[in-house]
Parts: C-alpha cells; structure tokens; sequence
C-alpha cells in the first residue's frame, strides 16, 4: 500500500476487529463509512483479518514548532508523525514562536494545517499574552475564530499566578472552554529543576523538582475549578500524589480530567543514570511506584486520556550537559505502541478503553465533533488498524518527525499501526 492509493475510491476494509466488539467489515466512501453492502467490485480490499479497527486517535497535547522552529517540526512533519502513530487530530499546543494568543494566530495555524496537514490540527490557544502569565490572551476572539479555540493552555509555562487562573476558567466557561494545566509551581521547582527531587536527584546532583510542586498547583487548581464550575484539564500528571488529589476532586464532582503521557507510564528516574540529555523533559520521569500509580489512574478512569506531549528538539538544543539540554521528548510515532505495552499486554486496558482514552475521551475535552467518534456508517472515516502481536525495535532514524529526541530508540516495543485513515483518505500505511 502506499500513501496515495485508494484516495478517491472506495477502500474496504475485511473482518477486522472493532475496538474489541467482534469483526466486521467497514466500507470507506467520500470520506464517510457507508455501508460495507454496498461496496462496489472495483473497490480496494484491505484484509484485516486479525488486525483491531480504532477510531482515528486524538492527541490533547502536540508541540508542532511552527512557526518559528520549522527545523524541529513543521506542520506537515509533525502531522506525518501523527498518522503514522495513529492520530488523526492533534491540538497543537501555543508556545509556538510567534505564540498562538490572537485569533489571527489561530486560524492561520489551521489553515496551514488544511493545506498541507496528514492529520486534523485544532489549535490550543494561550491563556496568557505571549504565555508571560500576566494578562489575559484574546481567549473570546479565539473561541468566536474559525479555529473555534476551545483548549487554552500556557503550556510550557504554569500558569501560576492563582488570579489569572480564576479569571481563565471564568472566562472559558461561556463558550465550554477548558483551560489545561501545565501544573508546576516556579517557587518550587524553578526552570533548572530537571530531576525528580529524591535519591537519585541528590546522587547524580541535578537539580530537583519535587511532587509537591505539581500536586500543590492542581489541588489549588482544582478548588478554582469547583469554585467557577469551568473545566480544568490537568496535562502530563506525573506524580503518585497528583492522582490522590484528582480521585478526590472528582469523588466531589469538580470538572475536571487529566491526562498522563506514555513516557511516563514506562520510564523512570533511573533513565538519568547516563546523564542522557534525550530523557530530559518536564515534568520529569519519576519513580517506579509514581509508574504504578499513574499506571492505576489511567486503568480508573481517575486519568482520563493519553497526551503524548511531543516534543520535537533539534540536534543543537537537546545534544548539551544534562543540565542545559532543552526539555522534551518525541511520543506521536509511538504512543499507541507505549500505551500496548504498559496497558494491554498486561490486562489493565481492553481495546475498546484504548478507543476511550486515546480517541473518545480526548476528543470529548477538546469539544471536536467528527473525530473520537464510532465505526459506524455515517460517520467521517477515521481509522486506525491494529496489528496487535507485532513488535520491532525502535530505530530513531525511520522517524517522520524531523528531529531525532527520541527516548524509544533501540528499545523493543509493539509495532502496531499498520494503516490510518483519515476523513477517508490513507494518510498512513505500513510498506
Ligand atoms: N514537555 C517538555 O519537556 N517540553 C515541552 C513543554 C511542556 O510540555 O511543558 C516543549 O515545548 O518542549
Ligand atoms: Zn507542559
Ligand atoms: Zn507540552
């Protein structure tokens, strides 16, 4: 198969395996599935006997670095990326250069995507002007654009100041916002901090970010939250503690949803062993027992998505000391592989909570219709297939992505998108 074949015809799908309710067949026609008897003979036949059908994976939490970086990830590279992990949406995040905080920034932004994107791209929009966390961006005029903004974030950033906050959420909630976390408290843990705060912070001597500076933000955040009635999403939870405080704010029924990376659900601090600047990203890896908790959460539905906050790096930004290397690591390629690996092959998740947390879920928060949406005739084809036995080893040069932070290189991990769809069109297919 390649990338173009099938676009304009009518591509079928046979006996595949739909998120776990049973094989079936799917017809793919004028971007819709229609119904499979109706296929016509020339159509193209896919044989997925044996593979799972997703619905088309939505990503809460994407750095694409356009503009302003277009040598770690363009649009159309990052978007690559997301179709070949699976994805066929991602909301790009706003600390973009210049940031996404006007209207005009927004829709520009999704009409880069319309012209040369593999994958829907909705833009976040930033909770503050220029994410300096002093004054509000224009959250109105990005909700009321034809981006039709309905995730701010000043990701990268806290927003730390607790009035800002309360204003944001007060603000999002007359158009369903929902403001997203990036829940670090700067006193204390300042932008050095690098390495979970513990033994091995103190043993390799970086500095340390301690849990306290996440759970302190969210359980602040999420009495803001109950206080407004607006939704808080809390991004990349990393903490054991940070899980305490979401199971009890929703045991009390405060609006608010959580995501956890794939990086986190395998990863911990001892990747920092090496001084390997490629694990270096932020929130940091954490403990083995934080790995267990985040692990439980997602299997709870106390978190409630996968976000792969990837993060694309250039060579010159990530190759320096420990300390001085640029946070982040990739994930879109290998999210879906991650999520198997920690949560399927041992039992927690079936697939049908895969398509909950990685498509459903996700599209839900971010208030998309026509992604996230069932296999179903009618609706927009959006479709990822699933070989679930297969594995390979991870080789950081076989990346869409144009830069090369990769965490997985060299690793052994489930190989499982064979070929994504979306609206229809093959923009990914396993050769
Ligand atoms: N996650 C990271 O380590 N880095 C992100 C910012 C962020 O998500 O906080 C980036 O933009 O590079
Ligand atoms: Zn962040
Ligand atoms: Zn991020």
């Amino acid at each position: 198969m390649t990338q173009d074949e099938g676009q304009g015809r009518d591509v079928l799908v046979l006996g595949a395996d739909l998120a776990g309710g049973g094989p079936g067949d799917l017809l793919v026609r004028d971007g819709r599935f229609a119904d499979p008897g109706d296929a016509h003979g020339d159509a193209l036949r896919v044989d997925a006997q044996g593979l799972v059908a997703l619905p088309g994976l939505v990503d809460l939490h994407t750095h694409l670095r356009e503009p302003g970086r277009e040598d770690a990830e363009t649009v159309e590279s990052g978007t690559r990326a997301a179709a070949r992990g699976g994805y066929t949406a991602v909301l790009a995040m706003a600390n973009t250069n210049p940031v996404t905080d006007t209207a005009d920034a927004a829709e520009h932004l999704a009409a880069l995507a319309a012209r040369v994107g593999s994958a829907e791209v909705v833009p976040v929009g930033a909770v503050s002007k220029g994410l300096a966390g002093e004054e509000l961006a224009e959250l109105g005029l990005m909700a009321r654009s034809t981006a039709r903004t309905r995730v701010f974030s000043d990701d990268g950033h806290c927003v730390s100041d607790a009035r800002l906050m309360r204003r944001a959420l007060e603000y999002v909630r007359a158009f369903d916002g929902v403001v997203a976390q990036h829940a670090q408290d700067p006193g204390l843990a300042g932008r050095d901090a690098c390495c979970d705060e513990g033994e091995t912070s103190g043993r390799l001597g970086l500095p340390g970010w301690p849990a306290v500076a996440e759970a302190g933000i969210v359980a602040r955040d999420v009495q803001l939250a109950e206080l407004t009635g607006s939704r808080l999403h809390v991004c990349h939870v990393s903490t054991a503690e940070t899980v305490d405080v979401l199971r009890w704010a929703k045991g009390r029924g405060v609006p608010v949803t959580a995501e956890v990376t794939p990086h986190h659900l395998l990863l911990t601090v001892d990747e920092l062993l090496g001084y390997d600047p490629t694990y270096k990203v932020n929130p940091p890896l954490r403990s083995t027992e934080d790995v267990a908790a985040l692990r439980g959460a997602l299997t709870d539905g106390t978190i409630d998505a996968v976000g792969t906050d990837h993060a694309p790096h250039a060579r010159h930004d990530k190759e320096h000391a420990f300390v001085d290397a640029a946070f982040g690591m990739l994930g879109l390629e290998t999210a879906l592989a991650v999520v198997v690996e920690t949560m399927v092959r041992p039992g927690s998740l079936g697939w049908a909570d895969v398509a909950t947390r990685m498509s459903s879920v996700p599209a839900h928060i971010a208030r998309l219709t026509g992604q996230g949406r069932p296999l179903a005739v009618g609706e927009p084809a959006n479709l990822v297939l699933v070989d679930p036995g297969r594995r390979a080893v991870v080789d950081r040069d076989g990346s869409l992505s144009l830069s090369r932070n990769n965490p997985w290189h060299g690793r052994d991990l489930p190989d499982p998108v064979v070929a994504t769809w979306w609206r229809g069109r093959r923009t990914f297919a396993r050769s």
